[in-house]
């Protein structure tokens, strides 16, 4: 546990307290009561279950030594009154965990988050500098990687572990900024030098009221968080990206933007082989021919805004550009679990929104003689309104599909199922994931691909409460050995 700090050194800006309590000691922050101990500071925060209030008697039973929270907050302890609990919690972790990399890069947008962030990780190290990658995957370290569940984790654990990050010498940070840790101000508070956006498609409208509220949350990384003269790096392919770029200007922001409508890094060509694929791409007039050792274009793009985001960085752009050629795939993202003894490739990957669907499944056609076959789920507490959109995608651009369970979280999965099996009337319904592999492994033909989206890196099938231990790649691979064993 970090030392206890004076109240005095980690105050949100402009607001005063009584003399006697600046010298409170601070032993630590919560946002959950119960995770508080002796001398903790609790913030009360409203939620979409509850509200943190509730919990204040709890917290101070537990020893907090003082509340966070609006005006009209009651307790038995010195309260700390701000207007928005949750800004000033992000302020006040980022005072109690001091310390961040000098050059923080946040990239916002639907897909494509964590596969940037960990490009752009890999041109800085391979640029000399002692860089991180922080999201969906954890932290990422040229040491290895470590997770904590959350795309953007809370304000008090993201800044305790960019300070840890600090401490350990890393320079360059690139972090994903998730829509909900926008919304819920969990990275303010990080000095933002440079800002990605991806694309913007359908997802978490379960927790936005609608588009323009999506929109907006993943606006504030560059409206309120990207300081004026700060870079914005915009792949302009899509109406949203486009939208971005002109507020983006507006805001006086220095913007670079990439794809095929890209002004600054322009693509030209893409040429797919069976492993790679050949860019031809135009950066300030100059062409460039470049072998990405990656397939698909979603990751062309990703690479794409990641070298943009490099350059903006200080890299210099021959070098960023050579280093694609280098890059290596981000682990749960369209990497190889292995082969049938034919040759039919099995490939996991993250695809969890239609966009996502659509493109994992156009990024195969080229690589595929035979059929696709696909299996996949949707996310339980998500999203519903994704469901039969992504039945659809997968009725359209996959010859066979299989659909199965997905983290069905509270709901009931064959609902989910259900409302997925509704778009696709000729998909077959297998609920157990295991099974569904097996079978898929089981039908290949030489020729075929075999994509098994939705679950990527993640280790376990959140069934209820409860976290089974299941990995898509062990059982692709399993069932890879069961199938050319003959067993
Ligand atoms: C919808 C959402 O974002 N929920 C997150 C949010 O919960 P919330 O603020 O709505 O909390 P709540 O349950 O209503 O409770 C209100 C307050 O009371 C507190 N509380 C609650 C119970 C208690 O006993 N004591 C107590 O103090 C809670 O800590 C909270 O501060 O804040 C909590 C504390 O940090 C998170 O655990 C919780 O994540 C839930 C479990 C979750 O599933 N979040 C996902 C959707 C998420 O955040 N995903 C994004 C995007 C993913 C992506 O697209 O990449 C991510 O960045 O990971
Ligand atoms: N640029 C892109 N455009 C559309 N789809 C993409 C793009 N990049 C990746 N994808 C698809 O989305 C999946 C998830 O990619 P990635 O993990 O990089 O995204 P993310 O934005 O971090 O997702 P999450 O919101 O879960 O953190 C990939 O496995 C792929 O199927
Ligand atoms: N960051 C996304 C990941 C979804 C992955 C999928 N496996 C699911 O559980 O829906 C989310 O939390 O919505
Ligand atoms: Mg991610």
């Amino acid at each position: 546990m970090n030392a206890a700090r004076p109240l005095r050194d980690i105050l949100p800006d402009g607001v005063t307290l009584d003399d006697t309590l600046l010298d409170l000691p601070v032993a630590g922050l919560a946002l959950d009561s119960r995770s508080v101990q002796p001398g903790f500071v609790f913030a009360a925060l409203p939620g979409v279950k509850a509200h943190g209030r509730q919990f204040i008697p709890m917290a101070e039973d537990k020893g907090a030594a003082a509340i966070l929270g609006t005006p009209d907050t009651a307790t038995r302890k010195p309260l700390i009154a701000v207007e928005d609990p949750r800004e000033a919690l992000a302020q006040m972790a980022s005072k109690f965990y001091p310390g961040q990399p000098d050059t923080v890069a946040a990239v916002t947008g639907t897909n494509g988050k964590s596969s940037t962030v960990e490009f752009l990780r890999q041109i800085w190290s391979r640029a000399g500098f002692e860089a991180a990658a922080l999201g969906t995957l954890g932290v990422t370290l040229a040491s290895g990687r470590t997770e904590f569940g959350y795309t953007t984790p809370d304000a008090i654990r993201l800044h305790q572990a960019i300070s840890e990050l600090r401490v350990k010498g890393v320079t360059h940070l690139a972090m994903e900024a998730s829509s909900h840790g926008l919304k819920q101000r969990r990275m303010d508070g990080v000095t933002v030098s440079l800002a990605g956006f991806t694309n913007l498609t359908q997802d978490h409208l379960d927790y936005h009221s609608d588009f323009e509220d999506y929109f907006a949350s993943k606006m504030r990384l560059f409206d309120t968080l990207l300081p004026k003269g700060g870079s914005a790096v915009v792949d302009v392919d899509t109406q949203w990206g486009a939208r971005v770029a002109a507020r983006a200007e507006e805001l006086g922001l220095e913007v670079f933007t990439v794809g095929w409508a890209g002004r600054d890094l322009q693509l030209k060509e893409i040429t797919p082989h069976p492993a790679s694929q050949d860019i031809e791409l135009v950066y300030q007039g100059e062409a460039h021919s470049i072998t990405l050792p990656l397939i698909g274009e979603f990751q062309a793009a990703n690479a794409l805004m990641a070298t943009g985001l490099a350059i903006r960085s200080g890299v210099a752009p021959g070098a960023a550009l050579e280093s694609l050629k280098h890059l290596t795939g981000v682990p749960g993202r369209l990497e190889q679990a292995g082969k049938t003894r034919q040759g039919s490739p099995v490939l996991i990957d993250y695809a969890h929104t239609p966009d996502g669907l659509e493109k994992l499944l156009r990024a195969a056609r080229p690589h595929t003689q035979g059929r696709i076959v696909l299996v996949f789920g949707a996310g339980g507490d998500r999203d519903p309104t994704k469901r039969a959109k992504m039945g659809e995608v997968a009725r359209k651009l996959a010859d066979l599909s299989i659909v199965t369970d997905d983290n069905p979280r509270s709901e009931d999965p064959a609902k989910i199922r259900k409302a997925i099996l509704e778009a696709c009337p000729g998909a077959r319904e297998i609920g157990d994931r295991g099974e569904a592999i097996y079978t898929a492994v089981s039908l290949l033909d030489a020729g075929d691909t075999l994509l098994i989206a939705g679950k990527g890196h993640e280790t376990g099938q959140t069934v209820g409460d409860e976290v089974i231990a299941f990995d898509d790649g062990e059982t692709a691979r399993q069932a890879l050995a069961r199938r050319e064993g003959g067993s």
